[in-house]
């Protein structure tokens, strides 16, 4: 796989000197689903506006598809949909004529049929005549997608996709973004759901106060930093840790009923075998095991707090 989107030390300050984006590196693969993963007021939403050109950067230099952002500017925004995270529509306009317009913005000629087949694509056919005003907010997304694809984008951008929006419709949303990948276009969401990112995305990039802390592969980021717990039951209860199993870093539930023992799913080894052992030889008996992997949720949250 080739970038098709590469951002070179961005820095974007805006007026009166806050700094949004501190040298920003980020280079997004053609046909990847990438989730931009971050808190309120992280960068997110300045780093996809500073790509499509909606933003001036400070300093630094974005291509996409090759070209860029700033001294070939049209070139690389046609090749951009942008899908923004407010929905500003024409409640008169019907959906048809109303994503054919945007269409038209970027000077490409009418084509009803390519039109058609988005709409296909995003369950809005039925609708294609029905004025925007009529629409459920579900539908009305689905409509900024199909504008924001109407002049046949190699990119899309998704800012927020499924802010405030119920789970039901937020599933639905995931296959659209799944069908929109299958049909060969790159998507750069940006998210503070980890569960979204942990549904969809192919690799995930960590966004705190103007930096990317990481970018890395969905299943390499959890396999990677992931731990496992392994908790144990006992069939009596601890008052406290016995000397014979110090060596573990065990922790001990308030009712003295179970001990956790977390170790890395990478590593050599996991320590269980003999922790089982020493178990039985400071003569604890266990009721049950099982184990836990820990969640992005948790990996994302300790990532951030490490901030400074
Ligand atoms: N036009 C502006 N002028 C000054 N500061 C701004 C401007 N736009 C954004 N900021 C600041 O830049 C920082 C990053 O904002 P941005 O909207 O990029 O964050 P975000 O990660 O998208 O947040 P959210 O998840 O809340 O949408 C914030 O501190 C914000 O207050």
């Amino acid at each position: 796989m080739s970038a098709i989107v590469s951002v070179n030390n961005l820095r974007k300050a805006y007026a009166g000197g806050f700094e949004a984006l501190k040298s920003v590196n980020l280079d997004i693969e053609e046909g990847e689903i990438l989730a931009l993963l971050g808190p309120n007021g992280a960068g997110k939403t300045t780093l996809i506006s500073t790509i499509c050109g909606i933003t001036v950067p400070t300093s630094g230099i974005i291509t996409v598809g090759g070209f860029d952002t700033q001294t070939q500017f049209r070139a690389a925004r046609n090749l951009i949909g942008l899908v923004p995270q407010e929905i500003n529509l024409e409640p008169f306009e019907t959906v048809m004529n109303s994503v054919s317009f945007s269409r038209g913005l970027f000077g490409k000629p009418r084509n009803d049929a390519y039109i058609e087949d988005v709409l296909k694509q995003l369950s809005l056919h039925d609708k294609k005549d029905s004025k925007i005003m009529t629409l459920s907010g579900g539908m009305k997304r689905r409509v900024l997608i199909a504008k924001a694809l109407s002049h046949e984008p190699r990119v899309l951008f998704l800012d927020e996709p499924t802010a405030g929006v119920d789970v039901e419709l937020r599933k639905d949303m995931w296959e659209v973004v799944a069908g929109l990948k299958a049909s060969g276009v790159t998507i750069i969401l940006t998210t503070h759901y980890i569960e979204e990112a942990e549904a969809i995305a192919d690799r995930i990039g960590v966004i705190n106060k103007g930096e990317i802390l990481l970018v890395q592969d969905k299943a390499d980021l959890m396999a990677q930093m992931g731990q496992k717990q392994l908790k144990i039951e006992l069939t009596d209860s601890v008052d406290v840790i016995p000397d014979g199993l110090a060596t573990y870093d065990l922790e001990r539930a308030k009712d003295g009923l179970s001990l956790t023992y977390s170790y890395d799913t990478k590593g050599e080894r996991t320590g269980i075998t003999t922790l089982l052992n020493d178990l039985q030889k400071v003569g604890l008996h266990l009721k049950d095991i099982q184990t836990q992997q820990s969640s992005l949720e948790d990996i994302f949250v300790g990532l951030v707090k490490e901030e400074p």
